[in-house]
């Protein structure tokens, strides 16, 4: 056991070469699907949806599949996002089939049931520094080593604008030094971008908040084994930063997730006080593995 493995990634056309060589799981070719979680990403979404179609999409492109998953943007998120090219999935659409939820870990379950690739490689919406490389990044160990399951962004944070990953550096990196040794040499656990191999994450429940990426990670670790996690170095990652008040909402989802996990948790409560006094309900909901909702909904004759 080496615990998380770091890698270096080849050339886009490297990737994509052995992307198409490689089998999925039913002999058929590897497929690899795109999803994107965005609540008002109006600002951003465009210029990336249009960077993927570009660099990675047509003719044995790297990527198969681009889907936006709309969560009841008040924006033109969703609008901008078909323009560009994007299959988008309106959030409500799901919730009709399988129940209502919310969340960003619930859009993340929701993409599972609206895409097909054998490879899923999730990325956030808000991105203002994006290169295709980093998709690519992200699936090579998963096409290169069938042992790993999640590979992470390693990038790096600048703190010039106020941000610089506030939840990760005060909240995650401490509790996994505190609680999950085997996972300290993570540079970014919340990294919205990363990709998983399809057939692990949807036999795994879904936390619906804050908390997903950090449950993922321990739900992997425990399964499959620190050697199923990777991670790949990105370079700088900007994003539009969220207020205080919106974050220390965040930790507290997060960190209920990980003590609940790690067997701390014993009377975790379920609402924090904000420092302005409201009084918020905490997003510590989890959704049943994607396997077990398909099977369900087979059982009962519809399409997943
Ligand atoms: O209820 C939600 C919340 C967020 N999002 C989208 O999810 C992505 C990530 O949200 P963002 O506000 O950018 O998250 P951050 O505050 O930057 O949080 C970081 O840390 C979180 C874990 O705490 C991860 O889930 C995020 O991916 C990671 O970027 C964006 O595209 C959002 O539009 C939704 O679709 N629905
Ligand atoms: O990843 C994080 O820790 C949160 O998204 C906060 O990031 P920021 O401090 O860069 O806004």
């Amino acid at each position: 056991m080496n615990g998380v493995q770091t890698f270096r990634a080849s050339s886009v056309e490297a990737i994509r070469r052995a992307k198409l060589a490689a089998p999925g799981p039913s002999g058929a070719p590897l497929t690899v699907s795109v999803c994107i979680p965005c609540k008002n990403e109006a600002e951003t979404i465009g210029d990336l949806v249009t960077t993927i179609r570009a660099s990675l999409m047509g003719d044995d492109g790297l990527v198969d599949e681009l889907v936006v998953i709309d969560d009841r943007s008040v924006d033109d998120t969703a609008r901008l996002a078909r323009e560009a090219g994007a299959d988008v999935v309106h959030i409500e659409d799901v919730h009709e089939s399988y129940g209502i939820g919310r969340g960003k870990g619930n859009v993340l379950w929701a993409s599972l049931l609206a895409s097909h690739g054998d490879l899923v490689v999730w990325l956030d919406g808000d991105l203002t520094t994006f290169e295709p490389s980093w998709v690519a990044g992200l699936v090579e160990p998963l096409v290169a080593h069938d042992d790993i399951a999640l590979v992470k962004a390693a990038s790096e944070r600048p703190d010039d604008e106020g941000g610089g990953g506030r939840t990760t550096e005060l909240v995650a990196r401490p509790l996994m030094s505190l609680y999950l040794p085997a996972l300290t040499d993570l540079r970014q656990p919340l990294a919205g971008e990363y990709a998983v191999r399809r057939t692990v994450v949807e036999t795994l429940p879904f936390v619906t908040g804050w908390g997903v990426e950090m449950a993922l990670l321990i739900d992997i670790a425990n399964t499959c084994g620190p050697d199923a996690i990777a991670q790949v170095d990105v370079g700088v990652r900007r994003h539009r930063h969220q207020s205080l008040t919106s974050l220390s909402v965040q930790a507290a989802e997060v960190m209920a997730t990980v003590l609940g996990r790690v067997g701390a948790g014993h009377q975790v409560a379920t609402t924090f006080r904000r420092s302005d006094g409201v009084e918020v309900a905490l997003n510590l909901d989890e959704r049943p593995p994607v396997a077990e909702v398909v099977r369900g909904a087979s059982a009962a004759g519809r399409t997943a």
